[in-house]
């Protein structure tokens, strides 16, 4: 927690948090009446948080302030397989592994995730899926693929509660950057919650068969123990319900033995730990039941995504310039990135282009797609030439061909190949491209390719 204070004297100290996690497990319980009880199920959530770097440098790499998205993925901790790892069993990642790591070496070992998950290089099937789809998530992004690699954490970097946990790293001229963590945080996080807000967050399943159960019971005897503890007697109570099978197990024993046990509690009133239990106070007994429902408290796998880094990475990847001119810089973001897809470009200041381009920005804007028009007096090369280094990835240009039959040029920024067809073939193409139904290389297999008015050099 980063702590601060608020208020006019600073007097109220106020602490911010380090990631949104805890948030989605406070309300787990609520999450899984949604869910309908069943599991498996997942929350997300994405917002500021807040962490005390001693150093923070390299832009968005190290700041105070950042923006994290994660997802809460609660599973049976019997059942860690994944319905949909079939999707991605076959996706073949550069993984450097703990024992790779420790032998000294750094390069990686490429294995499909199937291979891992069964050669226990990764510890199950659903955060190996969660691997998988870390991956394609950032490749859809536009990061690119030979650049990004997992790493696993080592036994003294990874939280005492982990399991297993990978970094997707992103190769920058800093080197290898962490952009996305994904942990199994077994049931650390649930437990501790409840264990200080005694609510119960865990999962009831009804059992398939009804089956027997001996355990270890402890009782107290209440009336006993009031005028024996008075105002401490519920800590007592409460340290001797949270006692486990193996506790009550070795107590149950002592107290056979010597008529009495001690027991650690919480600060009762006179500042002491331990109070002495004598039998006529305490019982333990075995006991047999039959048990109809399972009760478990599930684990938890968590990616989370630090969206500052990876846009960092991710532009200073698709950040490029044209062979042989340092000054003709494009930034390559996909469609799917790019804050605007479309620009729309009037060849000259001629004022019957004007009405067509925003009649055309729009229809594109009815469509969804964010677009952008520069109808201003530089060259036609120069403003491709600007939009291509702001990372516009399509443009369409009205010119004089368009006042006699309608057609339009669409253009596409890292090739800068154009094609021609009447407006309509033109926004069918540009909505194809931007909901991913249809490629470049299949918009230029079918319209005509436009070598005439480009003026891109
Ligand atoms: N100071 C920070 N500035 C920007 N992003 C951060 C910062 N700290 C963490 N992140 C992002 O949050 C994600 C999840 O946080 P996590 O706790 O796993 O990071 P971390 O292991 O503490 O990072 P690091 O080891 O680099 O400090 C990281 O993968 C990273 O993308």
């Amino acid at each position: 927690m980063f702590k601060s204070t608020i208020g006019p004297s600073a007097a109220a100290p106020v602490y911010l948090r380090p990631e949104t996690a805890q948030g989605q497990f406070l309300d787990f319980k609520k999450l899984l009446d949604y869910n309908q009880g069943s599991m498996p199920f997942a929350s997300a959530s994405i917002g500021k948080c807040y962490r005390n770097e001693i150093s923070p440098r390299t832009g968005l790499l190290r700041v105070r302030e950042f923006l994290l998205a994660e997802i809460e993925h609660y599973v049976d901790p019997e059942k860690k397989q994944h319905p949909r790892f079939p999707e991605v069993r076959d996706i073949v990642l550069p993984l450097l592994d703990k024992e790779t790591q420790l032998s000294g070496k750094t390069v990686p070992q490429t294995i499909s995730i199937g291979q891992a998950v069964e050669s226990r290089i990764i510890d199950n099937e659903t955060l190996g899926y969660f691997l998988g789809r870390i991956v394609l998530f950032l490749v859809r992004l536009g990061v690119d693929r030979s650049k990004v690699r997992f790493r696993q954490h080592l036994a003294n970097e990874m939280a005492h509660y982990a399991c297993d946990c990978w970094d997707a790293e992103l190769l920058t001229s800093y080197g290898w950057v962490e952009c996305v963590g994904c942990a199994d945080r077994s049931a650390y996080d649930l437990t501790v919650h409840s264990r200080y807000t005694g609510a119960s967050l865990t999962v009831k399943e009804a059992l398939p068969e009804p089956v027997k159960v001996e355990e270890w019971q402890a009782a107290l005897d209440k009336k006993l123990t009031g005028l024996r503890f008075k105002k401490d007697a519920k800590v007592v109570q409460a340290a001797v319900e949270r006692l486990d099978q193996p506790a009550l197990e070795a107590l149950a024993a002592e107290l056979e033995q010597h008529g009495a046990v001690a027991l650690e509690t919480p600060a009762l009133a006179d500042g002491t730990t331990r109070v002495e239990l004598p039998k006529e106070l305490l019982s333990i007994s075995k006991t047999t039941r039959m048990q109809t429902t399972r009760e478990y408290t599930p684990n938890v796998i968590e990616p989370s995504f630090g969206i500052g880094r990876i846009l960092y990475c991710l532009l200073e990847q698709v950040y490029w310039h044209r062979p042989n001119d340092a000054a003709r810089a494009v930034l390559s973001l996909p469609l799917s990135v790019a804050p605007n897809k479309v620009l729309i470009v009037p060849l000259s200041s001629n004022p019957q282009l004007n009405p067509i381009a925003h009649a055309l920005s729009a229809r594109l804007r009815r469509l969804g797609i964010a677009n952008v028009i520069d109808a201003s007096s530089a060259s036609i090369g120069r403003r491709y030439a600007r939009n291509d280094e702001l990372g516009t990835p399509l443009g369409v240009t009205v010119d004089f061909d368009t006042l006699k039959d309608g057609s339009v040029t669409l253009r596409e920024r890292d090739s800068m190949v154009q094609v021609r067809g009447s407006e309509d073939e033109v926004v069918m193409a540009i909505k194809g491209l931007v909901e991913g139904t249809e490629t470049w290389e299949q918009v230029t297999a079918r319209m005509e390719i436009f070598g005439g008015q480009g003026e891109d050099q």
